[in-house]
């Protein structure tokens, strides 16, 4: 029973694992995917606020632009200082630069000292162009914004500084960056490979309809689960103490009540279940005249388990039919084909339970068990136990009464251990009653205890029922009882439970023996029965 234990402890494990990990992981999976909609939201809201910043920017440069291209064409020494307060009034602005027919003549900052070439098609739509500057002062960027009108055009650049602040403020922890044509700043600088593909978390792309650059923003790998552990990690500890709970809660609930039947299951379908034989021996005759079919678990690594261990479990798990039905069965198969050498008629004698008279499912399994004899052959004994209340509903009534027309004996076994042993044999037909070993032990005890076996028996005489006396282990018990009148006798002392095959072989050896000498087992005895119980 231990290893069949273990064995679905193993199941129960899995299953428990499973049930605690569900919470975990279904959580988890919530909160992983929260986080990844906040980091994208806010990445979009990144995107959206740098693309916002930078248009700013430009609108202002391009005001400056408009206002500056007025002046394109008109000798460098003229216009010279227009270009410098251009740089001083707008905010972003880092140079400002007049050109003609693409060939830069006047610069804020070098004056006529100037030698440019602009090429159209290095600007994005014509317009826009960011490069590193590496003169005058500190090594920067800048985003140079053209505005052309006919020959002229003015070139104004914005400090890349500008930018690159705005970007880092804008979210410390994504990174954003601006694309011009091919080349891309981040808050760090001027790359010239795209900077957003070492972020692969919430990538977001945003094109500007009006200047044609785009700003991305995106997380670098493994933000998702650094911020869901730094953002929900309250949360995920309590899932985490749930799952083990529900893990903890589950393993002791299957561990309980289901792994232990589904074993019983299991081992129900794997046909474990094995009837033994114990003879019932007729006081008169000595002869083995019937038997209890007492059921045995064959476990494939315990060996044979008796029946107290599993059995309460089967009536609770309600198995008990099943295992009932299952073991009629295997009786029938395997005695049918020696009905004609046993004793006639054959006492069988099943044990059922109380959820046995719930429906009517057991006239059906005896009508089965019946029609594998000869009519007459066997005599089926079904016998209730008085130690489970079996109610007396109008079903368990009918039942009984189906049986009966069957000629199914009903048989109350354990006798006087209960509370009901009287209502019992009221309100059931009872036609035997089997008295509890219990009972059987106290003959040769003290004469207080035998008073009280001898008060059964006289109650079982003056109702007419016959007597079946459990559990007889010696020569004493055996003949105080043939003294008393009891019909039939079972226990260690004539046979203890044992396999259908062998039960056959020793029934089979001592007919054949009786043949010769006439065997019996309860040869004539000198006991003596008190008065009150004497047949
Ligand atoms: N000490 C001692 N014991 C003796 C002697 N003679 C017989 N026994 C044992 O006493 C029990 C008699 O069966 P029970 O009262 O119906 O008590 C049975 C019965 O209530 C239940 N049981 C057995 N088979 C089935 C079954 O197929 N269905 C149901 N519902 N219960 C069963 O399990 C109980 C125990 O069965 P077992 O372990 O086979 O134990 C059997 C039997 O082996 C004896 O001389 N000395």
């Amino acid at each position: 029973m231990n290893r069949a234990i273990r064995y679905s402890s193993k199941k129960v494990i899995l299953i428990a694992l499973a049930i605690g990990l569900l919470p975990i992981m279904l959580g988890t999976l919530l909160v992983y995917l929260k986080t990844s909609s906040d980091l994208s939201r806010t990445s979009d809201n990144a995107a959206h606020e740098a693309s916002r910043q930078i248009t700013v920017m430009l609108n202002e440069a391009e005001a400056a632009a408009n206002e500056l291209i007025n002046i394109a064409g008109v000798p460098c020494s003229e216009v010279a200082k227009e270009l410098r307060e251009a740089v001083a009034t707008y905010r972003f602005l880092r140079a400002t630069n007049l050109a003609m027919d693409n060939q830069v003549y006047c610069s804020s900052l070098y004056g006529t000292d100037v030698n440019l070439t602009v090429n159209p098609q290095n600007y994005l739509r014509g317009r826009l162009r960011l490069v590193d500057q590496a003169s005058p002062g500190p090594k920067t960027s800048v985003l140079i914004l053209r505005v052309q009108h006919g020959t002229k055009s003015v070139l104004v650049g914005i400090d890349g500084r500008h930018i690159q602040d705005a970007l880092h403020l804008i979210n410390k922890h994504s990174n954003l960056s601006l694309q011009v044509g091919n080349t891309w700043m981040t808050q760090y600088g001027i790359t010239h490979t795209p900077p957003y593909k070492d972020f692969p978390t919430a990538p977001k792309t945003l094109l500007s309809n009006e200047y044609g650059f785009t700003v991305y923003a995106a997380y670098p790998a493994g933000t998702l689960v650094k911020h869901t552990f730094d953002t929900y990690s309250v949360l995920l500890g309590l899932l985490l103490a749930l799952g083990i709970f529900t893990g903890l809660l589950t393993y002791w609930m299957l561990g309980r009540v289901l792994a232990p039947s589904m074993e019983l299951q299991r081992a129900l379908s794997a046909d474990e279940f094995i009837p033994f034989l114990q003879p019932v021996i007729s006081s008169t005759s000595g002869k083995w005249v019937g038997c209890e079919v007492l059921i045995r678990w064959n476990h494939p690594h315990e060996g044979i388990i008796a029946p107290n261990s599993f059995i309460p479990l089967a009536e609770r798990s309600n198995l008990i039919i099943a295992m009932t039905r299952r073991l009629m069965h295997k009786t029938a198969q395997q005695l049918a084909p020696y009905a004609s050498r046993l004793e006639q008629p054959f006492h069988v004698g099943f044990n059922v339970s109380a959820k046995h008279f719930e429906n009517f499912d057991l006239v059906d399994d005896c009508i089965l068990f019946l029609r594998a004899f000869k009519p007459g052959a066997i005599i089926m004994v079904l016998e209730m136990t008085e130690r489970e209340l079996i109610k007396p509903t109008p079903t368990a009534l009918q039942l009984i009464e189906r049986l009966h027309d069957l000629g199914v004996k009903i048989a109350l076994d354990d006798f006087g251990t209960g509370h009901s042993s009287l209502s019992y044999l009221q309100r059931f037909k009872v036609d035997f009653i089997k008295i509890d070993q219990s009972f059987i032990s106290m003959i040769g005890a003290d004469a207080l205890s035998v008073h009280i076996l001898d008060s059964i028996l006289d109650l079982a005489l003056k109702l007419d029922l016959q007597v079946l006396a459990e559990g007889i282990e010696t020569e004493e018990q055996r003949d105080y009882l043939g003294a008393c009148g009891v019909d039939f006798m079972q226990g260690y002392f004539y046979a203890k439970p044992m396999p259908i095959d062998d039960f056959l072989s020793t029934l089979l050896d001592k007919t054949s023996l009786s043949k010769k000498t006439a065997w019996v087992d309860n040869p004539g005895s000198t006991a003596t029965c008190p008065a009150s119980a004497q047949p």
